[in-house]
Formats: structure tokens, C-alpha cells, sequence
């Protein structure tokens, strides 16, 4: 793949709003891992998650994905059928709304093909297509035009991915890198509104990190996918996001365009935590912009 990413900003006038949460509290008995937290995800946008380790970051997902029923507060998909409130809903009716998400450790159908992965995905519509009786999946022409459909968005997300090659592979056998960008396709073979990553450049190296920044600058520009992406690897938050917002022990701590996320000294305390003399690692101060004399 070739690698063209670079400094994301652009937007002049306010974009709409995607995905609204408001006062998300989501409490495990007397932890709170999200408290009272509320941000605003804009359309054709990629908004970042960020914070040190135990923040919260994951239970949000888990929160807008149906995974955990959130403990209070409101989250409001705006699509072009109309706004959804996603917190009572549970996982399946969230994913018919349009979410869609990747996890920390990748999930695949192992024992199923490359191209199999990106067919399964595409199985509800399927189903809803051929009535739910058999005699749809044999017999109905609507159903054959969408298993076409089905058939071509699949191979439209090998090529995007440069996964053609593999098709017939089964997903276990991937290298890991390529396992990463197949999870990425086969959730937007679900055809989300939005598209929540977490940690997708975990384990890449260096090469395969920029790939990724292009694939997710061409999900957000080609497809107008609205993303979420949770990642410790600042090069890729700074280069890619339009919107940061930081999490620390659950609360945000800031929110705003990258550049003002990283001087903002509540998030330079966060990552330094309370020890005077501690130090952040060079990498992270590199990335968020932090002159060694300044900490
Ligand atoms: N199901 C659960 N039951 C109890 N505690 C939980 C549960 N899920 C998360 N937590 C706790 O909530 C807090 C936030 O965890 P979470 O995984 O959301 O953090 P994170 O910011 O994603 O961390 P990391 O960057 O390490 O992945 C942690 O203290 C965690 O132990």
C-alpha cells in the first residue's frame, strides 16, 4: 500500500452532529469507569479517545456499542433515518443503527475465508432480504440482487484493503497486520454511519501504521464515515484526528483540535501523573509536542 497521510484539520464551518453523548456515567459497584461525560462527534470527522491507561476509554465503547448498559445518560445517533437513542438499546438494534466497531484484540471468524469474514458481516441484510424463509433465498430476484450487492462490497473492501490476494485464505492465517485491516473491512461491509476502532495500531509497525492513517483518512473522505478511535499511539492520533477528547479516571479532562489538546497542561499532568520528578516517555512527548525542558 502506498502512504500518503498527513495533517488532518480541515473543516471551516461547524459540521453536524453524528453521535452526541451526554452525562455517560457508567459505574461497576463502586467504581466509576465513565463519569459524566459528554462530547460531541461530528459527521465526516475522526474523533479521537485518548487517556492514560484504566481511563475509561474502552467502557465508552462498550457503552455505545450495547455491550454495557450505561448507568446514566444519553446517546443520540443522528443518521439520515432520523436521530436514534442508543442507550437502551442492545447490541444488535445499536449495529442495525449503524454502529459499527473493531476491538483490542482482534475478533475474526478464524476458521472462516478472507472473503467468507466480509459476507458474514453482510448476513442480516441477507436474511432481511430473503424474507427469513427459504424459499426467499432460492427463489426471490431481490434477494440474488442483494447477494450480488453483497458479493461486490466485499470485493470492493478486498481490493481497498489489498486483501484480494488472500480471498480464499482462511482469517487464522493472516499475518497480524493484515488481520487488522480485515476487521476494519468487514465492519464497513455493515455500512456504519460510524465506525468505532479501538486501538487499531496496536502491534503495527512502523510501515503499516502510516497504511493504516490512509485507510482511515479514505474511510472518513470516501465513504463519509464518521470514526471513534481509541489509540495510544500518539503520531497517529496527532496526524489523523480532527477532534481529541481525554479521558482521565473517567472524567474528561479536555477536548478540542489536536494542537490545543496537546499543550493543554491538564493533559501533559494526566500522562506525567502526580510525581514531580516523573518524566513522560520520550515518545509521548515527542508526539504530543513537549520540549524535555518543559516537564
Ligand atoms: N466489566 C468491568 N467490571 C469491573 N470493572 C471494569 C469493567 N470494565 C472496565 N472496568 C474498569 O473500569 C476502568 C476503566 O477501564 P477501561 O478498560 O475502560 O479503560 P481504558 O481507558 O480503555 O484502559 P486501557 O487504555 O488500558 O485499555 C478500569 O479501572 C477497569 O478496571
Amino acid at each position: 500500500m502506498t502512504t500518503t497521510a498527513t495533517a488532518a484539520p480541515r473543516a471551516t464551518t461547524a459540521p453536524a452532529p453524528l453521535l452526541e453523548v451526554e452525562h455517560l456515567t457508567m459505574r461497576f459497584g463502586g467504581l466509576t469507569a465513565v463519569n459524566d461525560l459528554s462530547f460531541t462527534a461530528a459527521k465526516g470527522e475522526i474523533t479521537a479517545i485518548i487517556g492514560p491507561n484504566g481511563a475509561g476509554k474502552t467502557t465508552v465503547f462498550n457503552c455505545l456499542t450495547g455491550f454495557y448498559r450505561p448507568t446514566a445518560g444519553a446517546l443520540t445517533l443522528h443518521t439520515a433515518a432520523g436521530a436514534r437513542k442508543l442507550e437502551r438499546m442492545d447490541g444488535f438494534r445499536i449495529a442495525r443503527a449503524g454502529v459499527a466497531r473493531t476491538f483490542q484484540n482482534i475478533r475474526l471468524f478464524p476458521s472462516l475465508s478472507v472473503l467468507e469474514n466480509l459476507l458474514v458481516a453482510q448476513h442480516n441484510l441477507l436474511m432481511r432480504a430473503s424474507a427469513f424463509s427459504i424459499a426467499g433465498l432460492f427463489g426471490l430476484p431481490s434477494y440474488r440482487k442483494v447477494e450480488t450487492e453483497a458479493l461486490e462490497l466485499a470485493v470492493d473492501w478486498l481490493r481497498r484493503v489489498e486483501l484480494m490476494d488472500h480471498a480464499d485464505r482462511l482469517a487464522s492465517e493472516l499475518p497480524y497486520g493484515h488481520q487488522r485491516r480485515l476487521e476494519i473491512a468487514r465492519a464497513m461491509c455493515t455500512r456504519p454511519a460510524v465506525l468505532c476502532l479501538d486501538e487499531p495500531a496496536a502491534g503495527l509497525n512502523p510501515r503499516e501504521s502510516l497504511e493504516l492513517n490512509d485507510l482511515l483518512l479514505s474511510i472518513r473522505d470516501r465513504d463519509g464515515v464518521g470514526l471513534l478511535l481509541i489509540e495510544h499511539d500518539m503520531s497517529v492520533v496527532m496526524t489523523i484526528s480532527d477532534h481529541v477528547v481525554v479521558l482521565d479516571y473517567g472524567r474528561k479532562i479536555s477536548d478540542g483540535l489536536p494542537e490545543a489538546v496537546r499543550n493543554d497542561p491538564a493533559v501533559i499532568r494526566a500522562y506525567l501523573g502526580e510525581e514531580e520528578d516523573d518524566e513522560l516517555p520520550p515518545e509521548v512527548a515527542a508526539d504530543l509536542g513537549i520540549s524535555p525542558e518543559a516537564q
